[in-house]
């Protein structure tokens, strides 16, 4: 008898997804340098975070994961009974995230967004963000309703935020990120990169509320102007984007402006990027 069993079970469609979902999470954190956010090479803007604690969240996650995709195969169908299920392990997993980071908020967004296309990939892997967004359009009876910072931030603003992300089906992921991933892997530039230019593809457009809680109108738009000017400059393979993107990490640490919500929809990117690679999507996103 062997210490180890080497016929190993394998792996179901719900493990690979949540496999796939946490190695996302954990590109996400590593990538580096990202402006303002936590990566390899320090905390950015964030006195209360660091990449031990952004993998351990991660890894934590992985079985809200699963739970998620398997209540997709098990439910078949988008409806309010999914809905509310996922919203359930949504929170299970988020309580999962503040055991683990002692009351930190590592990946709030990031539960939502990808346990979405999680669950929207083991449903209907033809049209995973179509799918995903039908989900986020239904509503959770049993979803508290605190005044949040995005909430707080979208009374203020008008911003559009991580619900209304999903529910209009991940724009910033399928005309942003994707395509950029895409574009700047086919110029060659490498594969950091290529998710650096991603990243920063997200922010030239993104409301994201975390920037608009921590730093106003002011912030969005030196998140918005800054990641358009690196892009214009070549992107982040090029010495004069390289230069423009080391600027644009100071500004938005001088003014505590990180980028949270574009670090999930980049995390959500390279989710449905991997997806695409293992071959579970049939097609089109
Ligand atoms: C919809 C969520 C993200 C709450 O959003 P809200 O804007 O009210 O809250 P909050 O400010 O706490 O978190 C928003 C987070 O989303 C990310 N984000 C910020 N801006 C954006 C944006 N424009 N687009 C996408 N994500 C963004 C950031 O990481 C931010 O921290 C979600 O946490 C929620 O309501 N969960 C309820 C439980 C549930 O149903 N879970 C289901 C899991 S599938
Ligand atoms: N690499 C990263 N660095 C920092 N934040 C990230 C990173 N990746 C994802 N995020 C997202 O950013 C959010 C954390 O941002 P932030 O700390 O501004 O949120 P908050 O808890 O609303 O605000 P505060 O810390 O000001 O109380 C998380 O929900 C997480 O999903």
């Amino acid at each position: 008898m062997h210490a180890f069993n080497l016929q190993a079970k394998p792996l179901s469609l719900a493990d690979r997804l949540a496999d796939l979902a946490v190695d996302a999470l954990i590109d996400e954190a590593d990538l580096s340098p990202k402006p303002a956010l936590v990566d390899r090479r320090g905390n950015g803007a964030h006195t209360d975070l660091h990449l031990g604690l952004m993998h351990a969240s991660a890894l934590a996650l992985w079985p809200a994961f699963k739970e998620m995709a398997e209540a997709a195969l098990e439910l078949g169908e988008v409806g309010v009974p999914l809905r509310e299920a996922i919203g359930r392990i949504g929170r299970e997993g988020e309580q999962a995230m503040l055991v683990t980071t002692n009351g930190v908020n590592t990946h709030r967004g990031a539960i939502w967004a990808l346990g979405l296309l999680v669950t929207a990939a083991a449903l209907q892997p033809k049209s995973i963000a179509l799918c995903a967004a039908r989900l986020a359009l239904l509503d959770d009876r049993y979803a508290p309703k605190p005044l949040s910072h995005g909430a707080q931030v979208a009374q203020r603003y008008g911003a559009r935020g991580a619900r209304e992300e999903a529910q209009l089906g991940f724009p910033s992921v399928l005309q942003r990120g994707l395509p950029q991933l895409h574009k700047s892997r086919a110029s060659g530039h490498g594969e950091q990169n290529a998710r650096l230019d991603a990243l920063l593809a997200i922010m030239t457009e993104l409301a994201d509320t975390c920037v608009l809680y921590r730093a106003g109108e002011p912030g969005l738009q030196a998140m918005q102007s800054g990641a358009q000017a690196v892009l214009d400059a070549g992107g982040s393979a090029s010495l004069s984007g390289r230069r423009r993107l080391h600027e644009l990490d100071q500004q938005l640490i001088e003014l505590n402006a990180s980028p949270g919500g574009a670090a999930d929809l980049l995390a959500a990117t390279l989710l449905l990027d991997r997806i695409e690679r293992d071959g579970l999507s049939q097609g089109a996103f």
